[in-house]
């Protein structure tokens, strides 16, 4: 919900742009460091939700740490004031310099997806005299009940590493002098409301590390990722994401040894909700079967609609207020690039919207402004803050 001073500062910002309501990140962010605290469980921010600096310095800020999934990322990390000892390194295909980075700026664990993985850091680490902390990602083959295309942890996945595969993992570990072991590392998707999905991964994760201390590996770390879901179609109403009920399940179930660390990376919870895309209506065309409103943002400020069909609020807010008895029309919205798929969304009712109306696309703070794009030779969208 914008206020009509907001709407009016709007007015005079050349759109598109995101805007970042940094109250609401305030509000979600103090809603998961109380919730966390409740058990003491570590939470490290999933930087590639949003690098934007000034919500990264706000969630540094907090204490939490940063996940990261590419030496930018951590050398970004570090640069923002995260501790070497709170930042970790995940990532399906880390490359040598990406390990080389990670390993000068001595971050405490690499979270490792593949024995072969396991060796090119071991040999990494040697040449450089050090030994690197390590947790071992599996992939548990837990279904998150998510999009299939933000579904991580099947094993049809190409993510972590399958259990069949773990003597492989304890012998890579035996011979590797320049890895320390500290535990296991799970993320099953993105995008997860059903929280009976993490009840599961529980179990999983209970067994997994059963086998592993079974093995003679002491797990000093429990890392079950991130993945909880925001609600989408509710971006006031239901501003902040249920911590409180997401920890508790961990707690209930999961089974926490004397000692051990309890780690999770959440990325979409922490910033989904606080930002909104802006932009201006450019023309509204009125086809025989369609009527459309096309905008100044497209698929190259916002991709999620168009790459898995997610659902945004969108909202006129030239005409919310006092137009009450607008009649609501049926609109495709639609951006400018030069692709049939770059639609926010089909059929939305809307009062009936001019050129030059400003149009909010909702709950855009997570996966948003970091995977904006200059195709069609954009201009990079810019951002604006609440204050
Ligand atoms: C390894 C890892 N950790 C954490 C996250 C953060 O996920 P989310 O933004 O859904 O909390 C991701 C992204 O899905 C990830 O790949
Ligand atoms: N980028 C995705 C989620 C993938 C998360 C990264 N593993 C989204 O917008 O929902």
């Amino acid at each position: 919900m914008f206020s009509n001073y907001t709407i009016q500062r709007f007015e005079g910002i050349e759109t598109p742009f995101y805007y970042y309501n940094l109250d609401v990140l305030k509000q979600t962010l103090d809603a998961c460091r109380d919730a966390s605290a409740k058990y003491n469980f570590h939470v490290h921010y999933a930087m590639k939700a949003n690098f934007n600096t000034k919500v990264v310095d706000m969630i540094q800020s907090y204490g939490f740490g940063a996940d990261c999934v590419s030496g930018n990322e951590v050398l970004t990390a570090i640069k923002h004031g995260f501790g070497k000892d709170k930042v970790v390194f995940a990532g399906v295909g880390k490359s040598d310099k990406e390990i080389n980075a990670a390993l000068d700026a001595d971050i405490f664990c690499f979270n490792v997806e593949s024995v072969q993985e396991l060796e090119i850091i071991n040999e990494l680490a040697a040449a450089k005299g050090k030994v690197a902390g390590v947790a071992i990602r599996i992939n548990p083959n837990v279904d998150a009940h998510t999009h299939h295309y933000i579904t991580t942890g099947l094993d049809e996945n190409k993510f972590g590493i399958n259990t069949w595969q773990l003597n492989d993992v304890a012998d890579a570990l035996r011979k590797c002098a320049n890895l320390q072991f500290l535990g296991i590392h799970f993320h099953i998707g993105s995008q997860i409301t059903d929280l009976e999905v993490y009840r599961t991964l529980c179990t999983r994760i209970n067994e997994i590390q059963e086998w592993f201390e079974d093995h003679g590996f002491a797990v000093k770390i429990l890392n079950a990722g991130g993945g909880l879901g925001v609600d989408y179609y509710n971006p006031d109403g239901n501003t902040v994401a249920d911590f409180e009920a997401y920890f508790e399940v961990f707690h209930k179930f999961l089974t926490i040894k004397p000692g051990q660390e309890v780690h999770f990376e959440l990325g979409r919870a922490l910033v989904a909700q606080s930002a909104s895309l802006i932009s201006r209506v450019l023309y509204v065309k009125n086809g025989l079967k369609k009527n459309f409103l096309i905008l100044d943002a497209g698929m190259t400020e916002l991709m999620r609609p168009m790459l898995y069909q997610a659902y945004h609020e969108i909202e006129n807010i030239s005409r919310v207020a006092g137009d009450k008895e607008n009649s609501l029309i049926k609109y495709d919205v639609v951006g400018p690039i030069c692709e049939s798929t770059d639609c926010f969304r089909k059929d939305v009712e809307l009062p009936q919207s001019f050129r030059g109306d400003l149009i909010a696309v909702r709950t855009a703070g997570a996966y948003g402004e970091v995977m904006a794009s200059n195709y069609n030779l954009r201009d990079q969208v810019q951002s604006v803050y609440s204050s």
